[in-house]
């Protein structure tokens, strides 16, 4: 070996510190004479002299680059990290604290004196203004005793009892702006850290900041593609319940559903708009992403924009894009809707919601293919196939003039009516089927089948939520189920009143022969409803799950009601 590589760091007397040790107090550094270590201490057996060659610690650095390279989990990453440098530097103890909102926190610990009270030491900076002093100068030094005397005290008084004038190095790790923590070095031995070692171990405590970076950087990567993985897995999922709700359509065992889904399929390849309509959660949506399967468009988008939900200032945007500056917080150009579907299929889902103005320009795009976005002077043309879908009474909206006459009579040019699930409840088996069947795919979980006591009563039910209903009652009881067999738990409140009887949860009419109009119906549900679930409108048990309704829409009706549920 090349001796001009070597360096030879020796800790004799002349250089130790022995001499500010309290011997009355606290005893001397170890490896003095008359060390009088407390009996506690593990046997010491670090060296009294450094000596190396720089290949050693270039050899440590390289270790330490490639471990900051390669992303792992940060502990171990640090673990191995304090093995590589404490392999070359004698302590008792060497710790690596993270600096959190001001605070220094023990993350990892190794040597002898490493015990779990160290593992949970915190050191806030305010009161450690040496330690907050070599963060902010970013330079390793070595503590000396005039640094533990005052009111700031060693690092580690509480948790160890250190000599005075023992060994003490900090090293701030910090990567780019961020200050990240700090290494510290302690030996029982005295003057163990000379300046030559301090100046060159910054550079270590730099690797090691950037080695925390990657790893966080890496975690939050990891992150982010699960979540994308977790997305794409869902609309699989969303695009493959389309083609296999359009299988399940086509099984049908009702005569009027039949008659509904070979109606559709004719008209699928031709360009003509269609009006779905239906009871909400009859499967208007399922059977729009149908028609776009089965049309030629299949291979071009299929776009859905719920028009009740559409904020009433955004719709117009929404629907039809709009350029850089057309309002504020417009800071760049973005498509609508009509554009994203361009080629493809777009679904106006309860369209019976969408405000009179927009219902112009709507009409204005149907009939001329063209559009212009929100603040641009330009036309664009535009080829998109549009379905509309709407679960209330469109002739009737006309007639009230809250719907565009010649609108109603563009969009349905071919209407199709979506029967409600308690007029086929032959199809309850095979619906259910369908259902477990996506579940399973769709946890990994299953197969389940239904008891015939559960058939029994899902039959002699009225299924107000239709079939998004049936999927939340079949979801609910798979997650409670303990084998393969499901009893379904249907709710009393829901079922609505056979003639001449008013049954728990019904509507019954006011005073006087006349009968409720719809909406004073729908307005006597919800408030029951809201009632029931004390204004909760979200989560499990809430008055959406409960109607079989997403809870916008739920939202959007009460809105509309001028409902308002109460502040929980
Ligand atoms: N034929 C079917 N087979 C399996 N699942 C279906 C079928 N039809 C509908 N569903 C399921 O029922 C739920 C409601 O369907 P969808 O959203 O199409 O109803 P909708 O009539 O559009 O409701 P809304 O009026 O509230 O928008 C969805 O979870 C859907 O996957």
């Amino acid at each position: 070996m090349d001796n001009m590589t070597r360096f030879e760091f020796l800790v004799n007397e002349s250089q130790s510190r022995a001499s500010w040790a309290d011997e009355a107090t606290k005893g001397r550094c170890a490896g003095q004479r008359n060390s009088v270590a407390p009996a506690a201490w593990p046997p010491y057996s670090g060296p009294l002299m450094i000596t190396g060659d720089f290949q050693t610690l270039t050899g440590r650095l390289e270790e330490l680059t490639r471990l900051a390279g390669t992303p792992g989990r940060l502990e171990e990453l640090l673990t191995r990290a304090l093995d590589a440098l404490g392999s070359t530097i004698p302590h008792d103890l060497v710790a690596l604290l993270e600096l959190e909102a001001g605070v220094l926190q023990v993350r990892v610990a190794r040597g002898p004196l490493a015990d779990k009270r160290v593992l949970s030491h915190r050191l806030p900076l305010e009161r450690h203004p040496t330690l907050r002093s070599v963060l902010e100068t970013r330079r390793a030094r070595v503590l000396e005793e005039h640094h533990h005397s005052g009111d700031e005290g060693d690092p580690y008084d509480g948790v160890l009892e250190l000599p005075h004038g023992h060994s003490c190095m900090v090293i701030p790790v910090f990567a780019g702006e961020r200050n990240l923590g700090v290494i510290t070095f302690d030996s029982r031995t005295c003057g163990l850290y000379p300046p030559e070692l301090v100046s060159m171990v910054t550079v270590y405590g730099q690797v090691i900041g950037l080695a925390m970076v990657t790893a966080e950087l890496a975690g939050a990567l990891d992150r982010h593609r699960r979540r994308l993985q977790e997305h794409n897995r869902l609309l699989e999922d969303e695009a493959r319940g389309g083609e296999d709700a359009g299988e399940s359509l086509a099984r049908s065992h009702h005569p009027e559903m039949r008659r509904v889904v070979d109606a559709a399929r004719q008209v699928a390849v031709t360009d003509a708009p269609v009006l779905l309509s239906g009871e909400t959660g009859t499967g208007k949506e399922v059977l729009a992403r149908a028609l776009h399967g089965w049309s030629n468009r299949r291979d071009m988008p299929f776009v859905k924009v719920n028009c009740a939900a559409l904020p009433a200032g955004l719709v117009e945007s929404e629907l039809f894009g709009h350029v850089k500056g057309a309002f504020s917080g417009a800071v760049r150009d973005r498509p609508g809707r009509f554009q994203l579907a361009d080629g493809g299929t777009l679904l106006l889902d309860e369209v019976g919601d969408m405000p009179l103005e927009i219902q112009a320009r709507l009409l204005r795009v149907l009939q001329e293919g063209t559009l212009q976005p929100v603040g641009s002077d330009h036309t664009m043309r535009v080829d998109v196939r549009v379905i509309a879908a709407t679960h209330v009474d469109l002739e009737k909206a006309v007639e009230e003039g809250t719907f565009r006459e010649d609108l109603y009579y563009r969009l349905s040019v071919f209407p199709l009516r979506l029967p409600p699930l308690r007029e086929r409840r032959e199809d309850l088996p095979q619906l259910a089927a369908h259902i477990l069947e996506g579940i399973q795919r769709r946890t990994g979980r299953g197969p389940w089948h239904l008891s015939e006591e559960s058939l029994r009563r899902m039959k002699a039910y009225e299924w107000p939520g239709n079939i998004r209903e049936l999927v939340n009652v079949l979801e609910r009881a798979r997650i409670l189920a303990r084998g393969s067999e499901l009893d379904v738990e249907l709710p009393r409140v829901r079922n609505r009143p056979r003639a001449g009887a008013a049954t728990e949860g019904s509507v019954e009419p006011p005073a006087g022969d006349k009968l409720p109009s719809l909406v004073e119906n729908e307005r006597a549900y919800l408030e029951r409803l809201l009632a029931h679930t004390e204004g909760r409108v979200y989560g499990a048990g809430g008055a959406a799950e409960l109607a079989g309704v997403p809870p916008t829409t739920l939202q959007s009706r009460l809105a509309r009601l001028g409902l308002k549920r109460k502040a929980r």
